[in-house]
């Protein structure tokens, strides 16, 4: 057993370029009809292995979890000052500063206690939010950047305590320009998977630099004030006060401060994009779906009996619950998961996988392969009402955060915050369409960016509801 698992050969894979780079989670899918729930092919130099089954993922992600634990970190962040070293979603290996800042991380944010001591965050960043929408009662909204101003808040609060915008003034450009960079971010390092893959295309290398440079720049502007503030004050010396995420670096004293932007950058980027994404999933399926609609508005209504909505009322509306649930399994914001990497050679179902193979886990084609699923496309919460299956990764036919060791860490905030936000969007406001058509029209076209997101923006109109009065 020397050979590699099956697939395309390189014209095949010429013929599907253009779907694998803009709709790679179906390309794949088609690849896995015909080459099997384990598959091999070259795109450019980079020999790519995809598991589209719940087994193989299994394979990679638990019975050889350690092997394929690598990351490829992208050229353009070869070219940013410190990613190296200083990267939790990209470090090429679980290394040392890899663990370190994960460790961090946990005990700022991802951990049951550190959720608990954001609670008080989240409240006032969700009050903050409801103002904003009750100010623009009747107006146009723009969801998707009410949704990712608070999640930036409260992450950027549990970081660095301080608010990264002003929730209030949203059309100021200071606003504009950081949505910019963010998206730029995201979509730099996707294009750029192309420069890394096709070696011809080498000769655009200096524009990779140059938006390395650009980067870097602006993750300075945003928190290089931020860092250097803090580094000569003496607040992490303050034993009473409780330690953020940019004490704790700050006091390790391994970070410099390029190193402490681009791991401030990464986590703000984990922790809202993929987060903003389900919350405006979730509401188009809920919006398109009157009567799943009533039965979250009255699940939540009967928990909360008048009193104030509240985080752990909401984790007892288990309808609700499973609607979040069944929008991550639908609409699964990294289809792909984060690409892994073979650290070294291994055989896998008596298939060679080479080292530095890019691994891929179609989970999306997963997460809706009727093997595992029943009416596997439709939208139906019900489903995970009795069920067991949880996003914990225990489950291979379920893998929206991943699993194994390269896991996201932010699930538990993640499934939090939707619960919080959206939860408080349907308690409080009743939503139209800005045209007067039926909310049934919606529509559910994706655009993949890395992540999978509704292609157009969901603007709706938010109209207070009486009987439920904000705080
Ligand atoms: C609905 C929301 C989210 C989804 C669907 C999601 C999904 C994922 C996935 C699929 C991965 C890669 C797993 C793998 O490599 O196999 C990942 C990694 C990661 N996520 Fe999330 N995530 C979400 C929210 C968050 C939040 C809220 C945070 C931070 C508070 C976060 C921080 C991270 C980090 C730091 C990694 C890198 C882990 C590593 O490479 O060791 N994510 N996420």
């Amino acid at each position: 057993a020397r050979q590699l698992p099956p697939g395309p050969n390189v014209l095949h894979v010429l013929g599907y370029l253009p779907q694998l780079i803009y709709k790679p989670h179906i390309a794949l899918q088609k690849l896995a009809k015909i080459y099997g729930p384990l598959l091999s092919f070259h795109l450019g130099i980079q020999l790519m292995v995809v598991a589209s089954s719940p087994d193989t993922a299994r394979e990679f992600c638990k019975t050889h979890d350690r092997v394929f634990s690598g990351r490829h970190l992208p050229t353009v962040y070869h070219n940013l000052p410190g990613t190296l070293d200083s990267s939790i979603v990209l470090s090429p290996e679980c290394s040392k500063s890899w663990k370190l800042l994960r460790s961090i991380g946990q005990n700022c944010v991802f951990s049951s206690k550190a959720m608990e001591t954001n609670a008080r965050i989240r409240k006032a960043k969700v009050m903050d939010m409801l103002t904003l929408l009750r100010a623009r009662e009747g107006q146009v909204v723009h969801l998707e950047d009410v949704m990712f101003a608070t999640l930036a808040n409260i992450i950027s609060s549990a970081l660095t305590s301080r608010n990264l915008f002003d929730i209030e003034g949203q059309e100021t450009n200071d606003y504009k320009a950081m949505m910019a960079l963010v998206n730029e971010v995201i979509e730099k390092t996707t294009t750029l998977g192309l420069v890394d893959f096709l070696p011809i295309l080498k000769v655009i290398d200096f524009w990779s630099k140059r938006k390395a440079m650009d980067m870097c720049r602006k993750i300075k502007l945003t928190w290089g004030d931020i860092v250097n503030e803090r580094r000569t004050s003496a607040k992490h010396d303050n034993p009473s006060s409780t330690k953020d995420f940019l004490d704790i670096v700050i006091a390790d004293g391994a970070f410099s401060e390029d190193q402490i932007g681009n791991a401030l950058m990464e986590l703000l980027i984990g922790a809202t994009d993929s987060t903003t994404i389900t919350t405006v999933w979730l509401m188009v399926e809920l919006l398109k779906n009157q009567e799943m609609l009533s039965k979250v508005r009255d699940e939540i209504a009967q928990t909360v009996e008048g009193d104030e909505l509240s985080e752990s009322l909401l984790s007892q509306c288990h309808y609700f619950q499973a609607c979040i649930k069944e929008t991550l399994r639908l609409h699964l914001p990294a289809p792909l998961l984060v690409p892994h990497r073979a650290i070294e050679t291994c055989k896998v179902n008596n298939y060679v996988i080479p080292k530095d193979s890019m691994v891929l886990v179609n989970a999306w084609g997963i997460a809706r392969d009727p093997k595992y699923w029943e009416d596997a496309t439709s939208f139906k919460p019900e489903r995970f009402l009795a069920s067991r299956i949880s996003h914990r990764g225990a489950h291979f036919e379920y893998l929206p955060f991943g699993t194994g060791l390269r896991m996201c860490p932010g699930s538990s905030v993640a499934f939090k915050n939707i619960q919080l936000l959206v939860g408080s969007l349907l308690h409080y406001f009743d939503w139209s369409l800005p045209n007067g058509k039926d909310l049934i029209t919606i529509d559910t076209n994706e655009k993949y960016v890395t992540t999978l997101k509704k292609e157009k923006p969901l603007l709706l109109i938010p109209r207070l509801r009486e009987q439920n009065l904000i705080g």
